[in-house]
């Protein structure tokens, strides 16, 4: 459990004496961050409640009865001379519910959006989602729970530049994956959704590597007609199509020394896997229309949001590419997963709109009794919205805010923002279409090289090795069989296909039929964390005891946001 103050994060005040929300060691802790705030340095503030059953917590705006001064470190987290004197209570249950008392205090408490009168209830779900609660119009928090039963990563690591912004602990892995594999050459694989900053963390790597100096080139292979794919990234000699009068300079050559982005990694036509595998392999390019290979000395990120292990088991992507990029893989969580991160972006995004337009007065700390410019409730609208589009999503409303209220005492939600709201848009890649290019005649060069060895070696466990291996009906294989030969494989799902006699997806096809199978995406963080705790954090042995893979365990670890350092390789 976290004990005292943490340090390397600015403003982050952390008072409590490491007392778990509910009893028993494995009880998530429940923290209390700022989200809003007439003074905007107080966003991000955090307390960690202290408020073991029977303990209740009071907060107020001096924090008198379980925070003595000594305690508060940075300051008061909730000073606010608006808020009432009297403290409102927060008291913990076993089961992880918190219930809140308004007792004697006269400031308005609104959760889920509506007054509290007396008190009321926070389950341990809706905890864990995150619950907003608004104070006296003024003041807007977010009880939530933070760290994991393995630990919450302490602080130290940062984004120097601050240009990626937020503390939550989900983000905080990612600065931590980040400084952990930027002085290293291996590729890296971001995943997460449309939106969730994989780009702002492909600049980070570069920033935080030896190669910071040298360039930073980004390509969105989405983007790239599939026919120009190969060209756009190696480069062409001068006449290696029909009228190309000079030399085309590649993405790889334009990065060297340095560090290629390569987003929507998903999209890359085939013609392309096979190229940027050998490239990884060698650390040669072979540009249209010459026969010479030359070294490169790049960085590769790649970035989707696309399930890639799907596309290799339905043969639209190599496998033993993917297994080269996902060298080092970092995940991105949604945003709707670290909605304490909401207040520090929105007052980023407020700050840097607001000065655009001439108005950045409109963020100073209110005087007398004036309320603050952006209204307490519309951010609590803000911040229990699930925002599918992530951070990007965030970016575009806080936009249509200021610019629809321009020129206005108090920022108010514009019908435009209403739309955006209520609309969810999908959760979807939001791929421009590919720009329409007239295909280049075909190259006078030869065409390049069949894939290298290794792309047919036996070690590929891509479709085609799949594919030439199915014998027999899926329909044909018994629920015990596939279990025997899971087992006996090791949970590996390519070696089991290949083992049974039937394709990678058509595994997929007979799990869907068996209600009671589980997968790894089945495991609970609670049955992972136990068997850590009982294993020693061996991961093959948990593995096997949760029956599946490591590879797909690591996956899930990341997913649920727990610590893996703590997991370790036979
Ligand atoms: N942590 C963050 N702090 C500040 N700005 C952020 C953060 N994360 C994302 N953004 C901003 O959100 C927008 C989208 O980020 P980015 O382009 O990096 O997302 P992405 O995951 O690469 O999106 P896509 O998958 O659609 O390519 C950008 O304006 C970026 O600056």
């Amino acid at each position: 459990m976290p004990t005292g103050r943490r340090t390397g994060f600015t403003r982050t005040t952390l008072v409590g004496r490491g007392t778990a929300t509910t009893s028993g060691d494995d009880a998530p802790t429940l923290a209390l961050t700022v989200l809003y705030h007439p003074v905007l340095d107080r966003v991000g503030d955090r307390v960690l409640v202290d408020g073991a059953p029977g303990r209740p917590f009071a907060l107020s705006r001096t924090l008198p009865a379980f925070a003595p001064p000594d305690a508060l470190g940075d300051g008061e987290p909730l000073g606010d001379e608006h808020l009432s004197r009297k403290p409102i209570l927060l008291s913990a249950a076993s089961d992880g519910s918190v219930r809140i008392d308004i007792g004697d205090s006269s400031t308005t408490v609104s959760v889920r959006g509506q007054r509290v009168v007396g008190s009321t209830m926070l389950s341990a779900k809706e905890l864990a989602r995150g619950v907003v609660i608004e104070l006296g119009h003024r003041v807007v928090l977010l009880a939530h729970h933070v760290g994991t039963p393995g630990g919450v990563l302490d602080g130290g690591v940062g984004d120097e530049s601050r240009e990626l912004v937020g503390a939550s602990d989900g983000l905080r892995r990612v600065l931590w994956d980040i400084q952990s594999i930027a002085d290293l050459d291996l590729p890296v694989l971001l995943r997460g959704e449309t939106g969730s900053g994989k780009e702002l963390v492909a600049r980070a790597v570069h920033r935080a590597s030896p190669r910071r100096d040298k360039p930073f080139v980004a390509v969105n292979l989405g983007a790239i007609a599939p026919s120009l794919a190969v060209s756009e990234l190696f480069g062409a000699e001068k006449g290696a199509y029909t009228g190309s009068i000079r030399r085309q300079v590649g993405y790889f050559e334009q990065a060297h020394g340095g560090t290629l982005f390569l987003d929507e990694i998903g999209e890359a036509p085939v013609e392309l896997q096979v190229a940027l595998l050998r490239t990884l392999e060698t650390g040669e390019i072979q540009t249209v229309g010459s026969t010479q290979l030359r070294k490169t000395d790049v960085r590769v990120v790649a970035a989707t949001d696309a399930d890639l292990e799907g596309k290799v088991a339905s043969g639209s992507f190599r496998a033993p590419l993917l297994n080269r990029l996902a060298a080092y893989e970092i995940w991105i969580p949604p945003l709707r997963e670290r909605r304490d991160d909401i207040g520090r972006l929105l007052v980023r995004f407020l700050r840097e709109d607001l000065a655009e337009i001439g108005e950045l007065q409109r963020l100073a700390a209110p005087t007398g009794g004036a309320k603050p410019w952006v209204p307490a409730s519309l951010v609590a609208r803000l911040v229990d919205y699930d925002w599918p589009g992530n951070v990007r999503q965030l970016r575009n409303v806080i936009r249509q805010i200021v610019v629809g209220n321009r020129g206005r005492n108090r920022a108010d939600m514009t019908p435009a923002v209403e739309r955006l709201l209520v609309k969810q848009p999908p959760r979807e890649p939001e791929n421009p279409q590919p720009i329409p290019q007239a295909p280049p005649d075909p190259p006078k060069a030869p065409a390049p090289d069949p894939p290298p060895a290794a792309i047919k070696a036996p070690s590929d466990e891509g479709p085609s090795r799949s594919r030439s291996a199915s014998r027999r009906k899926p329909a044909d294989v018994t629920e015990a069989e596939l279990r025997e030969a899971l087992r006996s494989c090791r949970w590996d799902f390519a070696a089991t296909a290949e083992k049974l006699g039937i394709s990678r997806a058509a595994i997929y096809m007979i799990i869907e039929r068996l209600p009671g199978f589980r997968t790894a995406g089945d495991l609970t963080e609670q049955e992972i964390v136990q068997c850590h705790r009982e294993l020693g954090g061996d991961l093959a042995r948990m593995a096997e005891r949760l029956e599946v893979s490591e590879r797909a365990l690591l996956r899930r670890v990341r997913e649920l946001g727990l610590v893996t350092s703590g997991v370790s390789g036979r």
